[in-house]
């Protein structure tokens, strides 16, 4: 069978093999989060008809008015893997606390955690515009068969066993990495199976894209601006073009095919940047990295980082590996 025919079940099982811990759980975790990705993408692509845009009436944790599609595919995932009992704890961008699955089960001898952004680009739902789904898995740092702890939660981002997203755009598709490269799935709706249609994706080194919210330009670090300066600047194969879809999956997924540059800095109103570490930038960065780019706060590496907190947030610099490092270096040297 040519790897164009491959479904993403025959590959996840395929390619479980390879990955050295195998013993199936993680094949039926990575096939759960199949499954929930096609009911959400069945209420995304008709958001507008039925009653699933708008706010939901909630502020979250991070200070956001929740949409209801936030709160949907929350549920969905969050329902989707308890049912299945195939995790031992979730935490996600719409829950203030981490949820323990289980926890008094002692059979519960479930290795893996799971961290999601349920939706991701909440402010171009009701827009019609695209927008994600994020999650990230590790393997639990505590006793099997323990309730699992904030530990298991706050590891660095590369001790991650699995990273993807789900990208409801134009098609939608399943992208996703467990440490042997990036591949991308497409959904064929008419009979909702997703077919590999982007083996062994791959960053260009090199880009002619940045994206980055550019109405907090006055707001940005020198070295930012010196960077976006240099974008912008008629010089060699510049100017860039700028693209911004504003939402985070969108804007990678875009700049993975045709190289680019997506930044969130911190600015004077996002002192820490906006995005989150554990479910957006650990999970982008585990595949910039496995698609040969790269992923940082302008100093650090994203993956190196050690979490303090669930929903703390970090600046964020990933793309192609080229360009990330020029932005680097007009950061440091910003700050000589
Ligand atoms: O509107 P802004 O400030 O440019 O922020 C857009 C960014 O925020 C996000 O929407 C944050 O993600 P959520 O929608 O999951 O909260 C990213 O997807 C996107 O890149
Ligand atoms: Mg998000
Ligand atoms: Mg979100």
């Amino acid at each position: 069978m040519s790897k164009q025919n491959k479904t993403l079940g025959e590959f996840i099982i395929e390619n479980q093999t390879a990955f050295k811990y195998t013993t199936g759980e993680l094949t039926r975790l990575l096939n759960s989060i199949r499954l929930a990705a096609k009911v959400v993408n069945h209420e995304v692509n008709k958001a507008g008809l039925v009653d699933i845009i708008g706010a939901a009436g909630d502020v979250n944790i991070q200070g956001e008015d929740q949409q209801k599609l936030d709160v949907y595919a929350n549920d969905i995932f969050i329902q989707t893997l308890k049912k299945r009992n195939i995790v031992c704890g979730i935490a996600s961008e719409e829950e203030d606390d981490f949820i323990t699955i289980n926890s008094q089960d002692s059979n519960n001898q479930n290795k893996y955690i799971v961290l999601i952004d349920p939706l991701d680009g909440s402010s171009n739902i009701d827009v019609n515009v695209s927008v994600g789904t994020i999650f990230s898995i590790y393997r639990r740092v505590t006793p099997v068969g323990t309730p699992v702890t904030i530990e298991d939660f706050l590891q660095e981002g590369h001790q991650q066993v699995a990273a993807g997203y789900v990208v409801y755009g134009t098609s939608t598709m399943l992208v996703y990495t467990t440490g042997a490269g990036v591949n991308g799935f497409t959904l064929n709706p008419a009979i909702g199976t997703f077919y590999l249609s982007h083996p062994d994706m791959s960053f260009p080194e090199d880009g002619q894209i940045y994206s980055c919210n550019e109405g907090n330009y006055i707001h940005f670090p020198q070295g930012i601006k010196d960077y976006i300066k240099y974008c912008q600047k008629e010089e060699g194969d510049r100017p860039y073009t700028s693209r911004y879809i504003g939402s985070l999956v969108s804007d990678f997924h875009r700049n993975m095919i045709k190289g680019g540059i997506y930044l969130y800095p911190k600015s004077s109103k996002n002192p820490q940047g906006k995005l989150r570490l554990l479910y957006e930038c650990n999970p982008m960065a585990f595949l910039a990295e496995q698609a040969n780019g790269k992923a940082s706060d302008g100093f650090r590496r994203i993956m190196d980082i050690k979490p303090t907190e669930l929903h703390e947030r970090v600046p964020f610099i990933c793309g192609s590996k080229n360009m990330v490092e020029k932005a680097e270096e007009f950061e440091r040297n910003a700050k000589q």
